[in-house]
């Protein structure tokens, strides 16, 4: 074979490889037979948001309904909108702006996730945490997960924070595990503990600062259980979440944090309590979302004093 026809035949196959990227990438926001973004569609994702920023932060954060404010602590921030990043989800939900956010905290590197994907939105579970996996690519280690949850433990006030010390995997222990479909082994283990998945160290410094600002009062360790939502639980259903030993609930955070763990990453969640729920069967009591929006603004400017000296320590 001369050179020509093998450059020929090289450029031609890598025209076809491209050609099946592309249709693989239309398909995966269209077709739910595709199953999973393939590695090499991650690691493209994460090359082309990264040309956008020479920063290369360890310490990514999600930001919860309401809770993009943090966003406000960042230095010279450079953002991505989701809608330039091909094959990726966009955000639906009030409350999340759909865009990365590279920047520093007093000097130190990192990357916020604005706009967090939910499977009441209708994206399957697999898509619902794949930006985890895009963040890994990037190079992040410490993922700092937040969100907005509705308090189960009478002894919690709206306005409460709460560091995560476990979770329950509602829809996973119900077979809508995040990590079903085909292991690639090099995103991790096909089999993974999730067990111990919050950081200790990383709770204890949370409830330090915020101890040493002075908001040790609302401050809370428990255990938040995922629903698959968009509807808030009905009082009978509360009940049956608080029998299970959770303290708050909510529509997230818990497939992040399983891809998180699959990708060993070190986790620290925390939940903002934005309204509590009622266990009294019969009650009219109606939660909104705007309620939750209503508290995620009210404590925009606590979480934002917390997690400047949080990260400054991480
Ligand atoms: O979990 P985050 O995204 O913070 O949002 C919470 O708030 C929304 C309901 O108001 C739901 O999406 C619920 O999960
Ligand atoms: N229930 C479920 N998810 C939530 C709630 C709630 O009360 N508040 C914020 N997210």
């Amino acid at each position: 074979m001369t050179r020509s026809s093998l450059d020929w035949k090289f450029r031609s196959s890598e025209n076809l490889r491209f050609e099946e990227r592309k249709q693989r990438m239309a398909a995966i926001n269209t077709d739910l037979s595709v199953i999973g973004y393939t590695y090499e569609d991650i690691q493209n994702m994460a090359q082309s948001i990264l040309k956008n920023t020479e920063l290369r932060p360890k310490i990514g954060i999600i930001c919860g309904t309401g809770l993009g404010g943090i966003a406000d602590i960042v230095e010279n921030p450079i953002t991505v909108s989701y809608d330039t990043i091909k094959g990726f989800p966009v955000s639906t939900v009030k409350g999340h702006s759909g865009k990365f956010v590279f920047g520093t905290i007093k000097g130190k590197e990192v990357l916020l996730m604005m706009g967090r994907f939910h499977y009441y939105e209708g994206y399957p579970m697999w898509k619902v945490a794949m930006p985890v996996r895009v963040m890994k690519a990037m190079g992040i280690e410490v993922l700092l997960l937040t969100n907005a949850a509705g308090g189960l433990n009478q002894d919690y006030k709206t306005g409460d924070i709460m560091i995560l010390k476990d979770h329950i995997d509602l829809p996973g222990l119900t077979g809508e595990c995040v990590l079903i479909g085909k292991n690639d082994e090099r995103f991790g283990p096909r089999f993974v503990a999730t067990n111990g998945a919050y950081d200790v160290e990383l709770g204890k410094k949370f409830l330090q600062i915020a101890t040493e600002l002075g908001h040790g009062s609302i401050m809370r360790e428990g255990i938040y259980i995922m629903i698959g939502g968009p509807t808030f639980s009905s009082a009978a259903e509360a009940r049956v979440l608080r029998m299970f030993g959770a303290d708050a609930v909510g529509m997230s955070t818990v497939p992040e944090s399983v891809v998180g763990r699959h990708s060993s990453m070190k986790i620290f969640g925390v939940s903002l309590i934005t309204d509590m729920v009622d266990l009294d069967v019969g009650s009219q009591f109606q939660v909104t979302h705007e309620d939750v929006l209503r508290t995620a603004n009210e404590r925009a400017l606590i979480l934002q004093d917390i997690f400047v000296k949080f990260v400054q320590q991480i």
